[in-house]
């Protein structure tokens, strides 16, 4: 029912005894509120004046503030806990999704991961604070009680020492059921938060093909699902709580009888009997309040176990390299039989290369060849699955590097433009760029229409201005422009979506990005070929061969077969 992980979390333990303190203090303001109230009830009924009893009423009076003072205390301490920890997971969810890059979106489901970090926290939130200031209590409260009830009567103590396993026990299997249907909910969740989040992406695709409906109905259908877990959870979670309001109300209302009935025998005192009687209820409370908030905590369980998959997600970022790499003429990179080989058998195998200086380096070969693969190999977002890499004179197993990040550019297929400014999006390797160079950059990368027109600070992205994909490639482009430390440069397609003129256009603007830099571009793109110094050719997954466009297109039979394919596609 509880994840006993949640008490290693960082400064848990520490706030225990405190909890621990407040909790029997509780206790002892429960008790002095039941002793003065009977105390003060029994003397009026014996015929005291209302000042006799006025010292119990004005205990009474403290004991109850004093109550209401402890679960104030109790709150603060919980919320400014459980916030902290909440926003430190929040924290370490994001640095381990930015980390592991499209990896861990691709595994858990971009909807999922979204929903994780945003609600599923806020719920691991409430878990914190409903586990530790309830579990306490529940473990704590009624054991003082019942010492003290024994002291007032013994009969009463024992029925109420009997009742509490029982409760327990019912607690416990009911829990267990929970727990499955808690588990199929949360599942059906994830599902739903994937579904829905690929819809919207899709949704352009979707109404081309006019399959939007046909859609709408399948997303109906995981709601459906998940409306119905969720309706079997709270069954199970409602009687859970229905059980144990049954099992405390009877226990009060025995302990009741029997006290009445031996009141009237006179085999028992009043004070006692309504002291006791006053306990009972304030005994089961604890175990009802944990019982009343269940279905929160089930909630928050899985949550958790969800926050914890990610975090536990194998973050493969190096620290090998003491700085970044600043590529000059005398650099070296050389691959040794470097592969990546997936589940399926897909991938690369035994890649040899040594490249030394400013070289421009094109990727070909047929679709599905390995040219991203090879691609996310050299820009360290994938992990080799054997073979070294060697860079300078170090060797490394991997270029997921911490510094090695710093040291790359990377213009994609597809730009990502983040909803912002056109500063923001164009400043995104050089934040703290002056208004002059990114002027300058966007220039560069033909953008100084949109400048004008937008302006720095004018939005664009998803609520802002819509920018056409050859002005994305374009941040891209200027992106890249205005980062001068970062002199390795990745392309994988980048102009493969636009139209022939707007290809052309942007080819033109990239080109002279291309100096004093090592470059390395993925392309199915004839043109790309004559401007690379180095072209790799592909062939399923191996290296077939290296060289010069001029020197392949002379001897190479597999290369000139390729291009012909090539330009067969781009007509
Ligand atoms: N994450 C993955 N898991 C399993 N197989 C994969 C994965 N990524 C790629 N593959 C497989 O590895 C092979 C190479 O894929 P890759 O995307 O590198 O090819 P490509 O040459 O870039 O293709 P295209 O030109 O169509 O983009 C393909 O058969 C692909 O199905």
């Amino acid at each position: 029912m509880i994840d006993r992980t949640l008490f290693t979390l960082p400064g848990v333990r520490k706030i225990l005894p405190a909890l621990g303190g407040l909790a029997l203090l509780q206790a002892l303001c429960i008790l002095g509120q039941a002793l003065f109230l009977s105390q003060a009830i029994t003397g009026l009924w014996q015929g005291q004046e209302v000042r006799q009893v006025l010292p119990y009423i004005v205990g009474f009076f403290f004991s109850f503030f004093g109550r209401e003072l402890v679960n104030f205390l109790r709150q603060y301490m919980l919320d400014r806990v459980s916030y902290r920890l909440a926003a430190n997971m929040r924290n370490q969810v994001l640095a381990k999704a930015f980390n592991l890059g499209p990896a861990l979106s691709r595994e858990m489901g971009t909807g999922n991961l979204t929903s994780t970090v945003i609600s599923g926290i806020d719920e691991v939130e409430m878990y914190i604070k409903l586990v530790l200031s309830k579990v306490l209590n529940m473990m704590i409260v009624p054991v003082l009680l019942l010492v003290a009830i024994a002291f007032l009567d013994g009969q009463t103590a024992l029925v109420l020492a009997i009742a509490f396993p029982f409760a327990i026990i019912f607690m416990i299997l009911l829990g267990y059921a929970a727990q499955g249907q808690a588990n199929k909910q949360y599942k059906s969740f994830q599902v739903l938060s994937n579904h829905f989040l690929d819809s919207l992406r899709g949704i352009s695709t979707l109404k081309y093909f006019g399959l939007s409906k046909t859609y709408a109905q399948s997303i109906y259908q995981t709601s459906e699902r998940f409306r119905k877990a969720t309706m079997a959870t709270l069954r199970v979670a409602i009687l859970s709580t229905f059980a144990l309001d049954f099992f405390a109300t009877l226990s009060v209302a025995t302990v009741a009888l029997f006290l009445g009935l031996r009141l009237m025998e006179g085999s028992i005192l009043l004070f006692p009997a309504l002291a006791a009687l006053i306990l009972a209820p304030e005994y089961f409370l604890p175990l009802r309040d944990f019982a009343s908030d269940y279905h929160a905590t089930l909630n928050g369980k899985n949550a958790y176990a969800s926050v914890n998959e990610v975090l536990k997600a194998k973050d493969h970022l190096t620290k090998a390299l003491p700085e970044p790499i600043r590529w000059s003429e005398d650099s070296r990179l050389v691959l040794n039989n470097l592969s990546k080989v997936f589940e399926t058998g897909r991938g690369v195998r035994d890649i040899n290369i040594a490249i030394q200086g400013f070289k421009k380096v094109a990727i070909v070969g047929e679709s599905g060849s390995g040219k991203s693969t090879l691609l996310s190999l050299l820009s360290g977002f994938l992990k080799p699955s054997s073979g070294e890499i060697q860079l300078d004179t170090q060797v490394l197993d991997s270029l997921n590097d911490k510094n090695f990040r710093q040291s790359l550019q990377f213009i994609p297929q597809n730009t990502y433009i983040f909803a912002g400014s056109l500063r923001e999006n164009l400043a995104f390797y050089q934040p703290k760029a002056s208004d002059e160079e990114i002027v300058h950059a966007a220039e560069l990368a033909g953008l100084k229409d949109l400048v004008e027109e937008v302006g720095l600070e004018g939005s664009i992205g998803a609520g802002g201005r819509t920018l056409s994909g050859g002005q994305m490639q374009r941040v891209a482009l200027a992106r890249a422009f205005l980062s001068k430390n970062r002199n390795i440069l990745f392309l994988d397609e980048p102009t493969a979506h636009l139209d022939v003129e707007t290809e052309l256009e942007v080819k033109e603007s990239i080109l002279p990005l291309f100096e004093g830099k090592l470059v390395f571009l993925a392309t199915h793109r004839l043109h790309w070929l004559p401007q690379m110094d180095l072209v790799l050719v592909l062939n399923e997954g191996r290296l077939e061969a290296a060289g010069s466009h001029q020197e392949l297109l002379a001897s190479n039979t597999y290369y000139q077969e390729l291009l012909r394919e090539m330009r067969g596609k781009m007509i």
